[in-house]
């Protein structure tokens, strides 16, 4: 899949949004990709995670456990496993802080691929690597539906995008006017309680 037929499957789900948006990281931007309503279709959900399957594959060889943080890397994870006949683990914010819970082990010797939906500055994808660290396993790279830094940012490992794209971000204290004027909304479940 290219990179336009990506952003159509979001387009298809209503998914990209226009507008003014609290990113993760904090920084705004006029643009949101919605993956929750693409992964609420599971036919869109499995066209995505097979086309990513396959990049996967043939940079990584086999895989055994794929892990995600969480929320939006649960769904991906889970489906790219599938395809990969890996299992799927989770990483959850306590405190901030991603952890594995819930029983998920990972055994000395496994290899790991770590699963995303969007990236945008790799931040949340380097805390899933610094919370892999404390466990067992090698993590061999990552992978994400979109990489919104085009390629840019600095995830702490190889990572493997099916699609990349160039929307703008900026700090908030530096808005361009367009954004001043429109009230801004934060879709994502970082800093909620
Ligand atoms: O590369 P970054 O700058 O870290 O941005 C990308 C992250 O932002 C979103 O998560 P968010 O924390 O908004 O919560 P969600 O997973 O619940 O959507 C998305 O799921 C990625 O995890
Ligand atoms: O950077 C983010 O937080 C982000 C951007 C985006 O387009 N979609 C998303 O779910 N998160
Ligand atoms: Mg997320």
């Amino acid at each position: 899949m290219t990179s336009e037929d990506v952003l159509a499957v979001f387009k298809e789900a209503g998914a990209l949004l226009e507008g003014h948006f609290i990113l993760s990281s904090g920084r705004r931007s006029p643009v949101f990709l919605q993956k929750a309503l693409v992964f609420s279709r599971p036919d869109l959900s499995e066209k995505l995670c097979k086309a990513l399957a396959e990049k996967l594959t043939a940079s990584f060889g086999k895989i055994d456990v794929v892990a995600g943080p969480a929320v939006g890397g649960i769904i991906p994870g889970y489906e790219l496993a599938r395809h990969l006949g890996a299992r799927a683990i989770f990483a959850e914010r306590v405190d901030g802080q991603l952890q594995f819970r819930r029983g998920f082990s990972i055994a000395a010797g496994e290899r790991v691929l770590i699963a995303e939906d969007i990236v945008t500055t790799g931040l949340s994808f380097r805390e899933t690597v610094e919370a892999l660290a404390k466990l067992p396993g090698e993590v061999v790279g990552g992978a994400c539906i979109i990489d919104r830094s085009g390629g840019r940012a600095d995830v702490g490992c190889k990572l493997i995008s099916l699609a990349q794209v160039n929307f703008p971000d900026y700090a908030p204290d530096d808005l361009p006017p367009e954004l001043q004027k429109l009230e801004a909304i934060k879709p994502g479940s970082r800093g909620l309680a």
